[in-house]
């Protein structure tokens, strides 16, 4: 297939290089990272080792492929989307953490966008190179649940390049439980400082557990069946499995760098005040990570 993977940073660079082995693959990315690949190929490392070369551009105008993989941060949707709808795909999924990327997408292109989760931990540490610190699988499905021709070749896709899939009828679902996981992990460690670990006893494991639970009580409020056992299980599980990483959010804090704070608590509380829920952790945490983004130093 002809796959385009827009936003290679750390999870883009790894799947793109993952699916080269297989298929035909262009990174769409920034100088220097675009350059080393263009120049020496892209070396997948940690717990991979190989090299191999994909096509690389700084220009995501104009292009066209089977399908089209957004691995951009979540605020850079809209304008991952308003170049991808200069292009032609076949298809379009999101392997993106929060909610609402598929929706932006949808709203521009022209093409069945599919929902995805990724649970692979990827870390660009030079140009030109991508470390895998953790293998965990890819699951994508139409993001409004069932089956669709789109979804299943996307995912024979997947898994002929090697990388582990699971196609899925209950993506909403799914999305939520993500979403109760990041909502309890990412922001709670950022802000204490503390590796995902430290979530399974201890002070910050109570507020993780009460935004999981927050979070379900939205999805369901939303239609989607996600127990409150479910969620508060789910965060522990993560954080159990990822007990010695830095979440996402934590190392956007610690580099300066702008959180996902708003397509993660932060729409939950968006949804829960549309349903006329009342989510307290989600609102302290979203409100806490806003205060530090107004004095970070703008891009
Ligand atoms: N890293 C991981 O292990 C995992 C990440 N995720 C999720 O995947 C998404 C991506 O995360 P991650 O890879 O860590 O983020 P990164 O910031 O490392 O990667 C995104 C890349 O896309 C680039 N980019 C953004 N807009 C454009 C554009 N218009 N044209 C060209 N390049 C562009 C960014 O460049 P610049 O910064 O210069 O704008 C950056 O290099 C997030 O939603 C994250 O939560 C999910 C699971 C695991
Ligand atoms: C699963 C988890 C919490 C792992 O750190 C993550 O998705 C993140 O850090 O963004």
């Amino acid at each position: 297939m002809d796959i385009v993977v827009f936003g290679a940073g750390s999870l883009g660079s790894l799947v793109g290089g993952l699916l080269a082995r297989e298929h035909a693959v262009t990174l769409v990315g920034r100088d220097p990272h675009v350059a080393a690949v263009r120049e020496s190929g892209l070396r997948v490392g940690g717990q991979f080792d190989f090299t191999v070369r994909p096509d690389a551009t700084t220009d995501g105008t104009g292009l066209a492929a089977d399908l089209a993989v957004v691995t951009v941060k979540a605020f850079d949707t809209a304008a991952a989307a308003e170049a991808l709808a200069t292009g032609r795909f076949d298809a379009a999924i999101s392997l993106q953490n929060g909610m609402g990327s598929e929706e932006t997408l949808a709203a521009s292109l022209d093409c069945p966008v599919l929902a995805g989760t990724a649970t692979y931990g990827a870390v660009r540490r030079e140009p030109g190179a991508v470390d895998c610190t953790g293998r965990g699988e890819v699951v994508l499905g139409p993001r409004e649940g069932g089956t669709s021709e789109a979804a299943d070749r996307a995912g024979r896709a997947f898994s002929t390049a090697g990388v582990e899939t699971t196609v899925a009828d209950d993506m909403p679902r799914r999305l939520w439980e993500k979403l109760a996981v990041n909502a309890g992990i990412n922001a709670t460690t950022a802000l204490a400082r503390v590796e995902n670990g430290a979530l399974l006893d201890g002070p910050a494991s109570e507020v993780a557990g009460d935004a999981a639970r927050e979070t379900a009580r939205v999805a369901r409020a939303e239609g989607v069946e996600l127990g409150d056992d479910e969620a508060v299980e789910a965060v522990e599980r993560v954080a159990r499995a990822t007990a010695a990483n830095t979440s996402s959010m934590q190392q956007d804090v610690l580099a300066g760098r702008r959180t996902e704070i708003e397509s993660i608590n932060g729409h939950v509380c968006a949804r829960a005040r549309e349903r006329g829920k009342s989510v307290p952790v989600n609102r302290t945490l979203t409100n806490l990570l806003r205060a530090r983004e107004r004095d970070r130093p703008q891009d």
